[in-house]
């Protein structure tokens, strides 16, 4: 199977646990929106996918390969990329350096620029003179420049404004469509749904809606409930 599958996992920070017995699958070319309120752990969820936490339950398998115990490395040569809340540029390296950095290919470089005519023009820049919703197009186009097959994507809106934000999610939209799976975690509920597929909302680590993007969309009282801890 080509999907990345998350078993009933718990994890734990500090005292206790901070997600509880969570699953689901990620399917290619669907996009599934993670949203719920400040501190409902859809981060630390994230972060036991990739590796960067251990899960103290349940398991992770990507593909056939359970992959619960394996290093973040590992898990990124099967295929998995985690753009991480705030992840930076590497400032002075030029646009064409950084993409450089994951793509195996020029010829992946170019059609990763393709994607991004902004960023094409200021291919030889450095990075940062760039804006900050431009620096965050580099952060996407690097991800996109190693073709994951799965792709977690935490909080890209951050320090953006709605109308920036708004300009990146078309390109997400086009990754899925060359076949990637793609979990979106955002503070922009309402536009992350509106190009999701799949939706999930958790609070206090627990899944409380899992389902069509398109029927929360429809149930505004179950994405209120959540936000207030009902
Ligand atoms: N480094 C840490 N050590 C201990 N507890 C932590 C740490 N980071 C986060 N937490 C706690 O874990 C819980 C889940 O946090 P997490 O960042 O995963 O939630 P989140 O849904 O991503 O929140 P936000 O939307 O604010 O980013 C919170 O109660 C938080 O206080």
């Amino acid at each position: 199977m080509n999907a990345l599958q998350v078993r009933d996992i718990t994890v734990t920070r500090g005292a206790g646990p901070v997600i509880r017995e969570v699953g689901f699958t990620l399917e290619p070319g669907r996009i599934t929106a993670l949203v719920g309120p400040n501190g409902a752990g859809k981060t630390s969820l994230l972060e036991a996918i990739s590796g960067v936490l251990p899960a103290a339950r349940g398991s992770v398998h990507i593909g056939d390969v359970e992959v619960t115990k394996h290093s973040r490395v590992a898990r990124a040569k099967l295929g998995l990329a985690h753009i991480e809340q705030g992840r930076a540029v590497f400032p002075g390296l030029t646009v064409l350096e950084n993409l450089k950095l994951t793509a195996r290919t020029w010829p992946r470089v170019d059609e990763v620029l393709a994607l991004f005519p902004e960023l094409d023009k200021r291919r030889n820049s450095p990075t940062a003179l760039l804006s900050g919703g431009e620096q965050q197009m580099v952060v996407l186009a690097r991800a996109f420049a190693a073709r994951p097959k799965f792709l977690l994507i935490d909080e890209m809106s951050l320090g953006l404004a709605p109308v920036v934000f708004t300009r990146l999610l078309p390109m997400v939209t086009r990754f899925a469509s060359e076949g990637a799976a793609i979990l979106l975690v955002e503070q922009f509920t309402h536009l992350a749904l509106g190009v999701s597929q799949d939706a999930i909302v958790v609070s206090s680590g627990r899944v409380t809606y899992q389902g069509t993007a398109e029927a929360l969309l429809a149930a505004p009282n179950t994405l209120h409930s959540a936000y207030l801890g009902e």
